[in-house]
């Protein structure tokens, strides 16, 4: 499937702007950088290291002796790199998005192999160059969605041509860099790609919408009928692409094998032994840099979500969905923080949109309730109901894939009544298991009756409430008949 742009009715250079292509959305029109340069190497080695040991979680139910040491050679060879300066990264968005991928996959491989007893110390040699890296590029020093998503593909054929691609085909890219290695992972992150660049049809047709609402006639409202007809039946085949990740991605896998990889410090639910207080991530050295002061006020270091899709955010913002809280940050507002500065700024430009398309059409039917008018809030009342069920679909997916896992994780664990491994008993003797569960999120978690409650998101959030609370929203959105 090759996006068709020739319906396009984009102002290109202010999307441009925002760092958004109107051939590839948010996605770049070019390939991302597959290796920093030479001065670099030594954290690119690292990170192929971890990948080809198939290093291990430290919390992986039946972890063997040979796994743990094998992990533990891998942190004392990255402790001993020497701390190199980004300086010269700093001329080049591509390289420190790079060099962000690079250290955060450095960084979740360390904490994540470590024993769920150690405290979290992340070694100077990464912690001080991804501070850093994350204060130019103004993103948080751990995961994102940017560093599995939106730069981390290449093409598949690479091409010798030096003049600009005209679109970009997501069956011709696959993924840069894993945590396992497995196709399960790399479809996982290829669905939320699709997604993205299937969305460049959304965004041209959030911009065509816009110019029409600003010429506000009959004849703007009957085109903007038209393109909000079109909006929903692009949105239904976002659904199907999100469906569509049930072809290659085994929940069971997805749950046990890749997701621990990118949890972030607010899943991290161990505990510091003889404390009862929650382990935090240090990152070595950081005080005596004054100026790395990255850490949002609140502390908070969500892992990779794709509940940090520009896409969908800006989906929710056209079409005027609130889902701020009064008293309190969003989860929406929240993972804003974990996008590309140019994509926060242009969901920001968006929401500031003088003529804002709800109350567009709210006005169109109140003054004048003609037919035209009508038809326009029927078709604006489809779109957002072409959202709910993407939402709909979406919690499909998230019971398939978490809370079914989970449920059967935390079985499993009862049943054979499991324990994590510690390294004092895995010292005492090998017990090997072919299983590759990770201690079930449900069991360290709240502890509950029902495995679903309690069970978090990677982004942090109690997930069953979350996600219906976001599809009400969407609902709560629709426009009455009155
Ligand atoms: C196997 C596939 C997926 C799973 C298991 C999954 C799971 C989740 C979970 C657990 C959350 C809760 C927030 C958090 O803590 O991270 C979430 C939120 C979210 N996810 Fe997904 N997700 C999947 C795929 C996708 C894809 C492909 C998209 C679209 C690009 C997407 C868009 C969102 C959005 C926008 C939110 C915020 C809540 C909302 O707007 O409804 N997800 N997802």
């Amino acid at each position: 499937m090759v996006l068709d742009t020739s319906h396009a009715n984009l102002n290109a250079l202010e999307f441009e702007v925002f760092g958004v292509d109107s051939r590839t959305g948010f996605m770049p029109l070019r390939p991302p950088v597959g290796r920093l340069p030479a001065l670099w190497e030594v954290w690119e080695e690292l990170l192929d290291d971890a990948r080809h040991e198939h290093l291990q979680p430290g919390d992986k139910f039946g972890l063997s002796v040979a796994e743990m040491a094998r992990s533990e050679r891998w942190r004392n060879s990255l402790c001993q790199i020497p701390l190199l300066p980004i300086d010269d990264l700093e001329t080049s968005q591509e390289l420190l998005r790079r060099a962000h991928l690079v250290l955060s996959f450095l960084m979740h491989f360390y904490i994540h192999t470590l024993p769920p007893d150690s405290p979290v110390v992340i070694p100077q040699p990464i912690s001080i160059p991804l501070l850093q890296v994350a204060k130019v590029l103004d993103l948080p020093p751990v995961i994102t969605f940017s560093d599995t998503v939106l730069y981390n593909w290449c093409l598949t054929v690479s091409s010798s041509d030096t003049n600009p691609p005209k679109s970009l085909n997501p069956d011709a890219i696959r993924c840069q860099t894993l945590f396992t290695d497995t196709p399960d992972e790399s479809a996982f992150y290829l669905c939320s790609a699709r997604i993205e660049l299937h969305g460049v049809r959304a965004l041209n047709i959030m911009r065509s919408s816009m110019d029409e609402i600003f010429v506000g006639d009959a004849l703007a409202v009957a085109r903007l009928t038209t393109y909000l007809i079109s909006l929903s039946t692009i949105i239904g085949e976002l659904k199907s692409l999100l469906l569509d990740v049930r072809k290659e991605c085994d929940p069971e896998i997805y749950y046990n094998v890749v997701r621990p990889w990118f949890r972030g410090e607010d899943s991290d639910t161990y505990l510091v032994p003889g404390s009862g207080q929650k382990r935090r991530w240090i990152f070595e050295g950081a005080r005596d840099y004054t100026d790395l002061n990255m850490l949002p006020p609140d502390r908070e270091l969500s892992g990779a979500s794709a509940g940090q899709s520009s896409l969908i955010h800006a989906l929710d913002v056209f079409l005027g969905i609130n889902h701020e809280r009064p008293n309190s940050l969003s989860f929406m507002k929240r993972m804003q923080r974990y996008m590309p500065r140019q994509h926060r700024q242009f969901l920001d430009h968006l929401a500031k949109n003088p003529r804002p398309l709800r109350e567009f059409v709210m006005s169109a039917s109140s003054m004048d309730p003609n037919d035209g008018a009508l038809a326009l809030k029927e078709a604006y009342n489809h779109v957002v109901m072409s959202l709910k069920e993407f939402r709909d679909s979406h919690m499909i997916i998230a019971t398939l894939y978490i809370m079914g896992p989970a449920r059967r994780a935390a079985a499993v664990a009862a049943t054979s009544l499991v324990t994590p491994i510690s390294k004092t008993e895995a010292q005492a003797g090998p017990k090997v298991s072919n299983t590759v569960q990770t201690v079930p999120e449900a069991t360290h978690t709240q502890v509950t009756d029902d495995a679903t409650v309690g069970i978090t998101g990677t982004g942090g959030t109690d997930l069953v409430e979350f996600l219906k609370g976001v599809r009400n929203q969407t609902i709560r959105t629709l426009l009455s008949d009155k």
